[in-house]
């Protein structure tokens, strides 16, 4: 249900938000020992609503990536500062996010803060970031093993949330687990789940919980790649291809694992004059029925005011993203209330939205058909390799390697494979 927010500013420099509707319908804060799943769809969070990351890395991306997709928030809203690798300052600026230059300026300019550093230097930075916490910020952190009691003592800060994410919230398919701190209010908890309801499911749980909860969905989707390269190679030994092994153990097909790439990086947004008209490339079929449905819903909120698809266009070639159309593309005409150069940044915005509409839609079939868990999508719709997505979740000296370590000391993969050669066998038994 769509809620009215109005908002205050109690706080000096921050934002309180203040739901007008009755209490009763926000969550509840979680009984000791109780779980419960926090069902709410992606509703968008009030304008004026700024959210910063503490840590650029890949899950403050993931994250990023899913709330500005999904239209929780803009990603003009949203922003980081970069520690040292340039190439994450790409990353995020591809995306419409704000870089700033230091983790003091992020905390400054933020209502949430997402702490998305490695656990092993959450301390110095929270020390050195204690004098910039004031009042009215929620501290969000999602840091592995590292407890409220702790976040609290480093970062001088009481309001705070430890949320345990995984990895499929790079394909909105994350399962995500909150704790609030006493000083986080209900309000709180619901802008959280909001923000990680945009990138998959939210639980509450207590903080007893959490590193079970790590060891179990923060580290799990390791494993289930792990089993479907092991599947897989199984496969291969019982003689076939590798290609299709690897297709069959992820139960996905290579043309959706293709189309789903195309999709993602084929976005274009073409000023057509300074009059405020411009052309966004789009692709054809259900691409395009996705994005008409987006269109209706979201067209007010950004500054458009009309979208249709004009032609094929099969060379249509000039992007401000990435260069060159492969094959045909509808091609859509859009206006819009702003000079074509103030509307830039906004139709930037709406593409990556209906690329992410498209994506979510895709693989939310895929889902429905497979019955896959979020790691089993992410091998469906990122077309990553098993093996490389096992090592976006295996931080150095993390949680999933000690995992992992077992797994490997009980023979995992090797048992794996043995069950599906031996199941091959038996049916060539039977033939006989
Ligand atoms: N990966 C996963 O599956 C999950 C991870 N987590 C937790 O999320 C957190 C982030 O993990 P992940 O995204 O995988 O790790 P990454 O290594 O991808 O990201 C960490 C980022 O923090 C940056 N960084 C390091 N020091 C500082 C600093 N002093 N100030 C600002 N930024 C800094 C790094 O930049 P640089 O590399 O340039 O130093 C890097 O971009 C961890 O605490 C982890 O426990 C939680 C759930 C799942
Ligand atoms: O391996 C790790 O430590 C992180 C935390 C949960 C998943 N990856």
């Amino acid at each position: 249900m769509a809620q009215a927010f109005r908002v205050s500013r109690q706080f000096k420099k921050t934002l309180t938000l203040v739901p007008t509707t009755s209490s009763s319908l926000l969550p509840r804060r979680p009984q000791v020992g109780s779980s419960r799943q926090m069902a709410a769809p992606a509703t968008p969070l009030p304008d004026g609503l700024r959210l910063g990351f503490i840590g650029a890395g890949k899950m403050a991306e993931s994250i990023a990536r899913g709330v500005s997709e999904s239209g929780v928030l803009p990603p003009s809203s949203i922003c980081t500062a970069i520690h040292h690798s340039a190439d994450r300052g790409e990353v995020f600026r591809s995306l419409g996010v704000r870089i700033l230059e230091k983790n003091s300026q992020v905390v400054d300019g933020s209502d949430i803060i997402v702490l998305s550093v490695k656990p092993q230097v959450a301390k110095n930075v929270l020390l050195e970031m204690n004098p910039f916490f004031s009042e009215g910020k929620i501290l969000v952190s999602i840091a592995a093993g590292i407890r409220l009691k702790d976040l609290q003592e480093w970062s001088g800060h009481s309001r705070l949330i430890r949320v345990m994410p995984n990895t499929p919230s790079t394909v909105r398919h994350a399962a995500s687990v909150m704790c609030l701190s006493e000083q986080a209010t209900e309000t709180d908890g619901e802008w959280v789940t909001r923000l990680f309801n945009a990138i998959g499911k939210m639980w509450t749980t207590d903080e007893k919980y959490f590193d079970a909860v790590t060891g179990l969905s923060g580290s799990g989707p390791a494993y289930v790649y792990l089993a479907i390269e092991a599947l897989a190679d199984g496969g291969v030994a019982a003689g076939l291809p590798r290609d299709l092994a690897l297709n069959l153990a992820s139960q996905t097909h290579r043309s959706l694992q293709q189309q789903q790439r195309r999709h993602r990086f084929h976005a274009s947004v073409k000023p057509e004059s300074s009059s405020g008209d411009a052309v966004v490339g789009h692709t054809a079929g259900r691409v395009g029925l996705a994005s008409r449905q987006w269109t209706n819903r979201e067209m007010q909120r950004t500054n458009i005011v009309d979208m249709f698809p004009v032609r094929r266009a099969p060379t249509f070639s000039t992007t401000l993203e990435r260069p060159a159309w492969t094959e045909g593309k509808e091609q859509w005409r859009v206006r819009t209330s702003k000079s074509m150069r103030a509307a830039r940044p906004t139709l930037r915005q709406m593409t990556t939205l209906l690329l992410g509409v498209t994506i979510s839609g895709v693989c939310e079939r895929e889902r429905e058909r497979a019955e896959v868990l979020g790691a089993a999508s992410m091998v469906n719709c990122t077309g990553k390799h098993p093996g490389q997505l096992k090592d976006d979740v295996t931080s150095p000296g993390g949680t999933t390697i000690a995992g992992i370590h077992e797994l490997e000391k009980g023979g995992f993969r090797g048992i794996l494979m043995n069950a599906v050669v031996a199941a091959a066998n038996r049916s060539r038994e039977l033939s006989m």
